[in-house]
């Protein structure tokens, strides 16, 4: 057996043929969608605090526009490469498709770890690296958002740069603003909202009730403490979450309420203030649960760890955490994976809203916003289920062969093909 790659974007390459072999797609579809549209790479200089001067370098990828703009985040991270930028791109294109917006897929990010910096040196980083990509992003044209480590506050830098070189008032042109920037209501909650969503319509297919169920969360930034935060809310047990910092576990199920305000008050879980027993993130992921949620990084489960894998239902908040060789383990296991094109999908929709409310000058409630989110995603949720069904394949097959349905009509239509 070939050795499994964990390189993200021959990973998203692989998802991407698999679905085209098994809709017995035109070879053009595969043909056109392997690879991005476009990929920019940037370098522009910074002056630091200190007076110095460091040249930093930034991606930008567009994968496919068929459908709509390119959509998606920027994300700045030590472990950021053009190859991983390329295939969050990717599955960025396949995401919008498989929850119904108006989208093509987009991202970008670098490799620098905010911490390493002061808020000045941030702001002129960010400001720099949304001038340098300036002449590939519009409102119409491709439109980024937060993802790792960026935030509102990023983006309403990046937006003040952009709309100095477009010489007009643009905020759609990045969506995750705060709500005081054209922000929308119920996006800092939407991804999470998605993730627990999804995982809460497996449970019931599965016959399982979600009050009393058991969750492990990897990762507890935006999007896994949102997932804890709703699973908690419909009596779900929230019995593990790690990050970086910590990795806890409490069979009778962690004090939510007191995470909750920790969280709340200092932006992160810094500390185990006696939540539960300290735990590693790898006992993390094969703890008996009946959902297991991973919010980090890429490439979490692997065919190294797959068969020690005992959740019912796993949960793709992250984009990637499962590679091709251990979905096929998991399968075989009868584990249900929703996969990240669908699972977390709530974040982008939730962003298209932010952008039509930007357009139009006209702003929702958080009840209004969440309710669309939900239709979307119950509907994807179904569709996607119903076609797993029809072709008797895993989650993730079944989501990408709904997107490529899609896009390639649009291709077609475009006579791209
Ligand atoms: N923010 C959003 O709206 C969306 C995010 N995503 C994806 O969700 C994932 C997480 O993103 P965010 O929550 O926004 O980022 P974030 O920066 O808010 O949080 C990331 C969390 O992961 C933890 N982490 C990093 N490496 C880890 C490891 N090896 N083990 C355990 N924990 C680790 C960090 O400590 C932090 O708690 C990423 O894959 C991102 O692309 C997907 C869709 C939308
Ligand atoms: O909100 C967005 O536009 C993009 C979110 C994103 O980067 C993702 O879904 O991975």
């Amino acid at each position: 057996m070939a050795k499994e790659t964990l390189n993200p974007f021959e990973i998203a390459q692989k998802q991407v043929k698999s679905a085209c072999d098994k809709l017995n797609a035109d070879p053009a579809v595969y043909e056109i969608l392997k690879n991005p549209m476009r990929v920019l790479e940037v370098s522009f200089p910074v002056r630091l605090d200190d007076g110095t001067v460091k040249t930093f370098i930034g991606y930008r990828s567009q994968h496919n526009n068929a459908v709509g703009p390119f959509k998606g985040g920027l994300r700045f991270h030590p472990d950021v490469t053009k190859d991983e930028v390329k295939a969050l791109s990717t599955w960025m294109t396949f995401k919008c498709s498989v929850a119904g917006i108006p989208y093509g897929g987009g991202k970008g990010g670098m490799a620098i770890d905010p911490k390493d910096y002061s808020k000045a040196e941030l702001e002129r980083i960010s400001k720099g690296f949304a001038t340098a990509i300036s002449p590939i992003i519009g409102e119409k044209v491709d439109i980024p958002a937060p993802d790792v480590n960026t935030n509102g506050q990023i983006m309403s830098w990046m937006v003040d740069a952009y709309e100095k070189v477009a010489g007009k008032s643009t905020k759609g042109v990045f969506t995750g603003k705060p709500l005081e920037f054209g922000g929308s209501l119920a996006r800092t909650e939407a991804t999470g909202y998605g993730v627990h969503l999804t995982a809460k319509k497996a449970l019931t297919k599965l016959n399982m009730d979600v009050k009393g169920a058991t969750y492990a969360v990897q990762g507890f930034g935006n999007v896994g403490f949102y997932t804890a935060y709703y699973a908690h809310k419909d009596g779900a047990k929230i019995v593990a979450f790690s990050n970086t910092d910590v990795a806890i576990y409490n069979e009778n199920g962690i004090d939510m309420e007191a995470v909750i305000k920790d969280f709340e008050e200092n932006g992160r879980i810094i500390e185990n203030k006696g939540y539960g027993k300290d735990i590693t993130n790898a006992e993390l992921l094969e703890l008996e649960v009946d959902v297991l949620a991973p919010c980090a990084l890429e490439n979490q489960i692997t065919s190294e760890n797959a068969d020690r894998i005992k959740a019912k239902v796993i949960t793709e908040g992250a984009n990637g955490p499962t590679t091709p060789e251990a979905d096929e383990i998991l399968f075989k296991k009868g584990i249900v994976v929703i996969p990240d094109i669908l699972a977390n999908s709530g974040g982008v929709v939730v962003s298209y809203f932010e952008w039509v409310q930007n357009l139009q000058s006209y702003y929702w409630s958080f009840e209004e916003v969440q309710q669309k989110e939900d239709a979307l995603l119950s509907t994807a949720f179904e569709d996607v289920w119903a076609l797993a069904d029809e072709y008797k394949v895993d989650l993730r097959n079944a989501a990408y062969m709904k997107s490529i349905e899609r896009i390639s009509k649009a291709m077609k239509l475009r006579g791209w093909y």
